[in-house]
């Protein structure tokens, strides 16, 4: 016989976008990528074809919209708990809502020098990315990240010291390029509800300005031995910056720039010290994670 393990449903890619008309005729906007995912008594669904206990992801869809409409959507921790909240009030059957939104960039453009009122342009793929998990009696925890950051250093960067054995064809290198799209997140200690995100809510812009400009100071000004200890040196100072926060996570692609050897062409020297005409590599790429989080928390390994 077979048993339903775990189920839960919704809508993704609900596309969002909500413009704010200011009192000194500027606008703000702000344009959002929203996932609604339920969990709860929605078993006979899929066991007994009974529908009437699904929110169809239609009706999640609709409740986006009209959430965006009643209430504010920045920051968007805010504005995933409240949808979260939203569905656990809303339906008693729901006992858990699992909310992301992705945000876009539209950084105001600079016109004549000056800030425009009403015009933006997308200035990176960068995005902020927030996860809520509401759960009936068990309150809030929220993921917020950012992602799609592309950087790259010429140089700065070592990689040496590492494992050798008889596959081992890497050399060791004391210079070489940095380049990485990164992926942070950070994890807040669980809220007991709304009430509690909307106190806390002055946390969440200042958390992801410090995120961002601490990885990328970092990356920048440290002589990186590896990957890992730029990663690492990243997360511990997020820890310290933002008190909330219990841990910190990193993914980082290594991308990688290949010397091109031109010794074959008339003796040109393109290799060691003389590089400067490097072959960008799509694939593969190194792939390195962490989760840093304060002394005394459990590992999770
Ligand atoms: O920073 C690095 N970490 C690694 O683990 C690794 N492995 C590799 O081939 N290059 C690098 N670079």
């Amino acid at each position: 016989m077979a048993s339903l393990n775990y189920a839960r449903y919704g809508k993704d890619n609900i596309r969002v976008y909500k413009v704010q008309r200011n009192p000194d005729n500027t606008q703000d906007v702000t344009e959002m990528t929203v996932c609604t995912l339920l969990e709860g008594d929605i078993a006979e669904s899929w066991t007994k074809s009974d529908n009437k206990n699904i929110v169809a992801t239609d009706t999640q869809k609709q409740t986006v919209y009209v959430t965006a409409k009643l209430h504010p959507v920045n920051p968007p921790e805010l504005f995933a708990s409240i949808l979260a909240d939203h569905f656990l009030t809303q339906y008693n059957h729901i006992h858990v809502a699992h909310i992301t939104v992705t945000v876009h960039k539209w950084t105001r453009m600079q016109v004549d020098g000056k800030p425009h009122p009403h015009s933006f342009l997308r200035d990176g793929e960068e995005k902020r990315v927030v996860e809520a998990v509401g759960r009936r009696n068990q309150g809030i925890s929220i993921r917020s990240s950012i992602k799609g950051l592309l950087v790259l250093k010429s140089t700065g960067s070592q990689f040496w010291g590492f494992h050798r054995d008889e596959y081992t064809r890497l050399p060791e290198v004391w210079d070489r390029i940095l380049s990485t799209e990164v992926e942070a997140g950070w994890n807040w200690r669980r809220f007991s509800g709304l009430d509690e995100v909307k106190k806390e809510v002055a946390a969440f812009e200042p958390a992801a300005e410090a995120a961002k400009k601490i990885t990328l100071e970092t990356f920048a000004k440290e002589n990186s031995p590896s990957v890992q200890n730029t990663m690492y040196l990243m997360a511990e100072q997020i820890l310290a910056a933002v008190p909330r926060v219990e841990d910190v996570e990193y993914s980082l692609p290594n991308k990688h720039y290949f010397e091109v050897d031109m010794s074959w062409f008339k003796g040109l020297k393109n290799t060691g010290e003389d590089a400067e005409v490097y072959a960008p590599q799509s694939d593969p790429n190194g792939l390195i994670q962490c989760t840093v989080s304060r002394k005394g928390a459990s590992p999770k390994l």
